[in-house]
């Protein structure tokens, strides 16, 4: 049941307080704007404490707000009924309760509760649990129940779907299957909203990548682009005598020509490196976490971004 708003969530203002007039309050969110297209995965990044559950959370429909105003799906998830929860999934932090009942029985009791779910089988499958189909759910690992959760939370086939710190617990070949499986939902169709504190899933999953620091919004752009290009800056870096030296700059080839211009009799710059921050580099600096003076080594980086020339 499609509709045409081309926006499958806009919040604008939305404030939510915890805690009373003796305890005193606490703003967890302080006035967030936040839109996502239909068809669109957008990743919410931010510290611990930032805000980002209670605001998904405001969202599902699970949590009252002070003020604000939301529209998820066209509704407002304060008023909407069945109907509306039934275009949603949902995977929350914690999972679910495990009990006596098998994988295969749990999902399909799932199911049932949706208009047009998808195979429960099929959906086993897809999040790597196949094998585990027919074994209890209180035996599970904890990687394994997470992967459960994502099952439940696609299996009635939803029009947007909220993933909360997803693969916690996921081991690394478990995460790239269920990126692959998010992947595979958002050229279905499916519009996804998901919450990380991995900066590696975020630039692999995200068409858009949303920074929430003391609740409220403070960037949003492509994982290629967030932060600006003045973010972006190379930065070289070199050992001069024991001490490591660096330098942003658009023209790092000036500089490279001019420290091997007064290189030793061998010409080697020792430590030598030309490195673009990261979006992990620039997620930190959003969120007022400098990493080292943003002083990256050659042993300290590893992503795709660097460029080793020493
Ligand atoms: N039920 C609650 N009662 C009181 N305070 C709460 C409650 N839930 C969250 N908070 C507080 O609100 C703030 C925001 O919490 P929230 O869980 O939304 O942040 P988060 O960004 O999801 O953090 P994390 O990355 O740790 O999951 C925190 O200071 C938290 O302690």
């Amino acid at each position: 049941m499609q509709t045409s708003d081309p926006l499958a969530v806009q919040v604008r203002g939305l404030r939510k307080r915890y805690g009373s007039a003796r305890a005193g309050f606490k703003d967890a969110v302080a006035g967030l704007d936040l839109d996502v297209s239909r068809g669109e995965i957008v990743a919410v990044l931010g510290p611990n404490g930032a805000g980002k559950t209670t605001t998904v959370e405001v969202l599902e429909g699970f949590r009252d707000r002070d003020d604000g105003e939301v529209r998820v799906l066209g509704e407002d998830p304060r008023l909407a009924g069945r109907a509306w929860r039934a275009r949603i999934g949902v995977v929350m932090q914690d999972s679910r309760d495990m009990n006596e009942l098998t994988v295969l029985e749990k999902v399909r009791a799932t199911a049932a509760s949706y208009p047009d779910p998808r195979d429960p089988a099929e959906v086993i499958a897809s999040v790597g649990l196949a094998e585990k189909a027919r074994a209890r759910t209180r035996g599970l690992s904890g990687g394994q129940r997470r992967r459960l959760d994502v099952a439940l939370g696609i299996v009635g086939r939803p029009e947007l779907l909220f993933l909360d710190e997803p693969t916690t617990g996921f081991d690394p070949q478990a995460r790239r299957s269920f990126w692959d499986l998010v992947t595979s939902l958002r050229d279905d169709g499916t519009t996804i909203l998901l919450t990380t504190h991995y900066l590696d899933e975020a630039a692999q999953l995200a068409d858009r990548v949303v920074v929430v620091r003391d609740g409220v919004v403070v960037a949003t752009g492509t994982p290629e682009t967030l932060g600006g290009p003045e973010a972006r800056t190379p930065v070289v870096a070199w050992d001069d005598g024991g001490v490591r030296r660096t330098e942003r700059t658009d023209r790092p080839t000036a500089i490279v020509a001019r420290l091997i211009a007064t290189a030793g009799p061998d010409g080697e710059v020792p430590g030598l490196s030309i490195t673009r921050p990261t979006l992990e580099d620039v997620y930190l600096s959003l969120i007022g976490e400098h990493p080292a003076d943003h002083t990256p080594t050659a042993e300290a980086r590893t992503d795709d971004d660097s460029v080793e020339v020493a």
